[in-house]
């Protein structure tokens, strides 16, 4: 059996995920500066938080993962110093804005409106003294740790680990998020994300080889859309 003692996941989880509080209705996140720190008020409860292990999500120190979870756009203003705040990567699908003096990421937003997320700003909610937000439900892009220096022989315990904690692993987002990006590329293919095959449809498709789709530029629409939404690659 694998031995997840010392494995450390994020401050936040390494003691146990402390549940959320379904009526929280939100708080002020703080950056690490000791003066003039920047100020953000999320003025609403958080949804789908959870442990990223990216290169790109912010990280407090030591740490092989960030948590991060989503709010609508509409309920995140900065309140202070917002001068003191630069966006990371203009170029990425998610426009992190960081303190430049400290560099903690204050919130994340999404530009694109034909995005799948469009409207929704990710957050880190340990920046705040308030308790109740919703609390960290799984892990996501896992195996990207290594690209940030962890060894590949200690991810079976860190797999471990995240089970432990129930922060189910996965290598990019968990089941729902990735229905709802298949279902947005489904719904921009302008067909149905289930079409019902008719008996003798299904019947023929049986007889017949499967068509060969025309190669299109940049692969499948999925592939595409996953290429947009993750980036290729930058920081
Ligand atoms: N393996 C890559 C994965 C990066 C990635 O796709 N991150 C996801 C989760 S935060 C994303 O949505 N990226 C979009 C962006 O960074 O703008 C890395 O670790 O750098
Ligand atoms: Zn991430």
């Amino acid at each position: 059996m694998t031995n997840t003692q010392n494995v450390l996941i994020h401050p936040a989880v390494d003691n146990g995920v402390k549940q959320g509080d379904p009526s929280f209705s939100g708080g002020v996140l703080t950056c690490h500066c000791t003066s003039n720190p920047v100020k953000l008020r999320v003025g609403a409860q958080t949804a789908h938080n959870h442990v990223c292990g990216c290169t790109k999500c912010w990280k407090p120190d030591g740490a092989i993962f960030s948590q991060v979870a989503v709010v609508s756009r509409d309920a995140v203003k900065v309140v202070e110093q917002a001068a003191k705040l630069e966006v990371v990567n203009a170029q990425a699908p998610i426009q992190r804005h960081r303190c430049r003096e400290c560099g903690v990421h204050m919130y994340g937003r999404i530009e694109n409106p034909d995005h799948p997320f469009y409207g929704l700003d990710f957050v880190h909610t340990e920046l705040s003294k308030e308790t109740g937000w919703s609390e960290p439900e799984f892990a996501a892009f896992v195996s990207s740790i290594i690209e940030s220096g962890v060894d590949p022989s200690r991810m079976d315990g860190i797999r471990s680990r995240l089970r432990e904690l129930r922060l189910h692993p996965y290598d990019t987002l968990s089941p729902p998020l990735m229905d709802a990006i298949a279902t947005h590329a489904a719904k921009q293919q302008a067909r149905p994300a289930s079409p019902k095959a008719t008996p003798s449809a299904s019947a023929a498709a049986e007889r017949q080889p499967a068509p060969t789709r025309p190669a299109q530029a940049g692969g499948s629409i999925l592939a595409r859309l996953m290429n947009k939404l993750f980036g290729g690659g930058q920081r």
